[in-house]
């Protein structure tokens, strides 16, 4: 079942209750929220107090990808806000799984994202305790980048992994996703898809989310 994740990143931050409203009706599954602090990434976006306020428009999902350092300082702030997922990354995290226990010590899923250029045997030791793998296909930091190829190959080499050892853990990818691109991520095994300006810059949300559903399942 292929799960569908607007990147709000994209979205009209003087208006982001109404853009969640959006994408909502639109049938999304989750609303992936990325987290920025301005130093493990070069751009800073919103916080806590950003998602707490934008909690009350939706009841889907929230996905919040923390692309922030040492994110262990803040699991429980960001729980308290509304996550239902919480993503960090590998290369942000000193003890990565006393962190992966914390979010799930608070009855959270979580998963690991990896940079472009890290290796899937940064997952070597801890893949079986994550929900979710989110594989960036993008440097991350900014929306609208060009999607980098070589993911195709890392999702699928992390689907290997998963069907070996024979358990279940979702594979997420972001960055660059387009309706021109989508099915090959799908093929190549991911089964939740970010997508931030291609939903956003549409003209029309509704059956952009659509048509994505579309083509991933068909
Ligand atoms: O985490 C990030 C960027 O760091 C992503 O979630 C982007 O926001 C996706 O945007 P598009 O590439 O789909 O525009």
């Amino acid at each position: 079942m292929i799960k569908i994740a607007p990147s709000i990143l994209a979205a009209d931050f003087a208006n982001l209750g109404h853009d969640i409203k959006r994408i909502d009706e639109a049938g999304c599954d989750y609303v992936h929220i990325d987290v920025m602090d301005g130093s493990f990434v070069p751009n800073i976006s919103f916080g806590v107090p950003i998602i707490k306020s934008i909690r009350e428009y939706t009841d889907k999902v929230f996905d919040v990808h923390l692309m922030i350092d040492e994110p262990s300082r803040y699991i429980k702030d960001f729980k308290e806000a509304g996550a239902d997922i919480i993503t960090v990354h590998a290369e942000a995290c000193k003890h990565l799984h006393s962190t992966i226990s914390l979010i799930k010590s608070y009855g959270l899923k979580a998963a690991v994202s990896l940079n472009p250029a890290t290796s899937i045997s940064a997952l070597e030791y801890i893949i079986d305790e994550l929900d979710m793998v989110l594989v960036m296909s993008v440097n991350p930091g900014f929306g609208g980048q060009k999607f980098i190829e070589s993911s195709l190959h890392k999702i699928s080499a992390i689907k290997d992994v998963i069907c070996g050892r024979g358990f279940k853990c979702d594979i997420q990818v972001d960055g660059g996703i387009s309706l021109d691109n989508v099915k090959q991520v799908v093929n190549a095994g991911a089964n939740v898809i970010v997508a931030g300006s291609a939903i956003y810059n549409s003209e029309d949300i509704n059956s952009t989310i659509k048509a994505f559903r579309e083509v991933c399942e068909n």
